[in-house]
């Protein structure tokens, strides 16, 4: 099985100190609408990060890591505790994350198939925490031709690719709207915690 399902998922209390933690991440660093690099097609999943980088996709300059917000140029928010806590459980990885993706699915929302490839280093891996929600997450392997499989991803549900299965292929196909009452206004969060430069 690439990709390995933590026996133990973070439990209610958890996730919703978690979202309380976030939703002050946001309202500091805004959603945006990510845009494909040429063609400038929008994306329809919204995106923001914290940490001291974060991912980045717009038409001119493309898939990157900036240390600072899109649209209000300043630096991102740190990443909530819980989460490097987290990270220091499960990555089994000695430096801490230095971004944190956050993304927000709303009904309709789909994430092509791709691989996690713009770090500079594939040393860490991907620690990723799913709240809301439930996702069905395509996951294939190495190359895009391999076969894919289906898993729900629930909320609270935290997924590890690392070693071999750090530049699998995943994507999320859709999201079960109204499966979660986590969040009163519905959707998913999806956060990807990763180091960007060599420890
Ligand atoms: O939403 C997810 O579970 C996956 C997100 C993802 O693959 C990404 O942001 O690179
Ligand atoms: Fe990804």
């Amino acid at each position: 099985m690439p990709v390995k399902h933590l026996q133990q998922k973070l439990d209610r209390p958890a996730q919703e100190s978690l979202l309380a933690e976030l939703r002050s991440v946001i309202a500091a660093a805004p959603f945006y609408t990510p845009t494909m690099p040429r063609t400038g097609k929008p994306m329809s999943v919204r995106m923001t990060n914290c940490g001291s980088l974060g991912w980045l996709t717009d038409k001119a300059k493309g898939y990157r890591y900036e240390p600072v917000h899109p649209e209000t140029g300043e630096p991102w928010p740190p990443i909530p505790d819980l989460l490097v806590k987290l990270w220091e459980e499960v990555a089994g990885f000695d430096a801490p994350p230095e971004a944190c993706l956050i993304n927000y699915y709303a009904k309709g929302t789909k994430m092509g198939l791709h691989r996690d490839e713009d770090e500079q280093t594939f040393e860490a891996p991907v620690v990723s925490v799913s709240l809301g929600d439930t996702a069905m997450f395509r996951i294939g392997g190495l190359t895009r031709k391999d076969p894919t499989r289906r898993i729900e991803l629930e909320s609270g549900d935290v997924v590890i690719f690392g070693g071999e299965d750090r530049l699998i292929y995943h994507g999320i196909d859709r999201i079960v709207a109204g499966s979660s009452d986590l969040m009163p206004e519905g959707g998913r969060i999806n956060l990807t915690l990763r180091r960007v430069t060599p420890a």
